[in-house]
């Protein structure tokens, strides 16, 4: 209830300030973890986490991620979204681990009810997106990734992107499976989601999780670049072709959401799954020391 009350007020707020800076030309909202800008008339917004210190998906992050989408998309001018990150050498660290550790029930049903709104917003927006990866993207910063239309990563080794959940001994739902091999291939991602593999760029780039590696400082133009490329397309007979590609595997998870927060909570509550990530959480803590 306190999450749909901030909603409508994060709403109505950004939709005076949009209003107010629309008057320059250049456009520009912003939530404490998500910032927006849309420049002139090329119907681009750029959308960029800043959730320190490693974008990872809280509570508060989604709710202000999908926000933030709403907005665009109901702002008929923008046609396109660049989604990246503020947080220096992350993209995202995807969900946010303590949302699922040590909380009660009811917490992880509504915690998995606002990443299935997320990600079924950004799955099925009619928006072009690309994303622009300048950085770590594990698990749920490769689905971020995977959601967008097409995918620019920062060509630096120390970077990796995939679907790691069987690492933290957590399953991946079947509808990030589902969105994994519609981007790879049933065999690549029956292997990597086993293995938990995160890729170094030119893995990514070979096995199909990218769509191209450039330097670290071309990330951006090589976004607008493809961007203006997609924009060239009209939009309806792109989105009619988007939606087909991608209607059935939304639907897919539409038709059981119910059905799938149980199945979440009652699995991330058991004992075995709690030690699991206790464990893991422990590792990133000794990573430091
Ligand atoms: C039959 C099927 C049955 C059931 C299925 C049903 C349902 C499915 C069930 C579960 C699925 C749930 C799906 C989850 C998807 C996810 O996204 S899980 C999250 C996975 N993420 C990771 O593994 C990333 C972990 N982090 C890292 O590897 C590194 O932090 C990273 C490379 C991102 C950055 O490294 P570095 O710059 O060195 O930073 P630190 O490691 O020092 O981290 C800084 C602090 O941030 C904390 N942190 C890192 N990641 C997270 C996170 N994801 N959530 C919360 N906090 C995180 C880290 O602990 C440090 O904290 P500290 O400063 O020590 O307090």
């Amino acid at each position: 209830m306190a999450l749909a009350a901030a909603r409508r007020l994060l709403l109505h707020a950004g939709s005076r300030l949009g209003r107010r800076e629309a008057v320059d030309g250049a456009r520009r909202f912003a939530n404490k973890r998500v910032l927006v800008e849309t420049e002139g008339p090329a119907g681009v917004a750029v959308m960029k986490l800043r959730n320190p210190p490693v974008n990872s998906l809280s509570l508060e992050c989604l709710t202000e991620f999908t926000i933030s989408l709403e907005k665009l998309e109901n702002d008929k001018s923008i046609r396109g979204v660049i989604l990246t990150s503020e947080c220096p050498g992350i993209f995202s660290a995807g969900l946010d681990l303590l949302e699922m550790y040590g909380r009660n029930p009811a917490h992880y049903a509504e915690y998995w009810k606002n990443v299935q709104e997320l990600w079924l917003r950004l799955y099925t927006s009619n928006m072009i997106l690309v994303s622009a990866i300048n950085g770590a993207s594990p698990a749920g910063g490769c689905l971020l990734a995977l959601c967008c239309d097409y995918r620019v990563m920062a060509d630096n080794p120390k970077y990796t992107i995939g679907l790691n959940e069987s690492l933290l001994g957590i399953v991946a739902p079947f509808w990030f499976k589902d969105m994994y091999v519609n981007t790879i291939g049933h065999r690549e991602a029956e292997r990597a989601l086993q293995l938990g593999t995160l890729f170094p760029p030119a893995e990514a780039l070979k096995v199909g999780v990218v769509d191209e590696l450039v330097p670290e400082d071309k990330v951006h133009s090589k976004a607008r670049s493809v961007m203006a490329k997609w924009l060239a397309i009209p939009d309806h007979s792109r989105q009619l072709t988007k939606n087909m590609m991608r209607k059935a595997t939304a639907d897919n998870l539409i038709k059981q959401r119910e059905a799938d927060i149980q199945n979440f909570t009652s699995f991330i509550s058991k004992d075995s799954i709690q030690k699991s990530l206790h464990m893991y959480l422990e590792k990133l803590k000794q990573k430091k020391g």
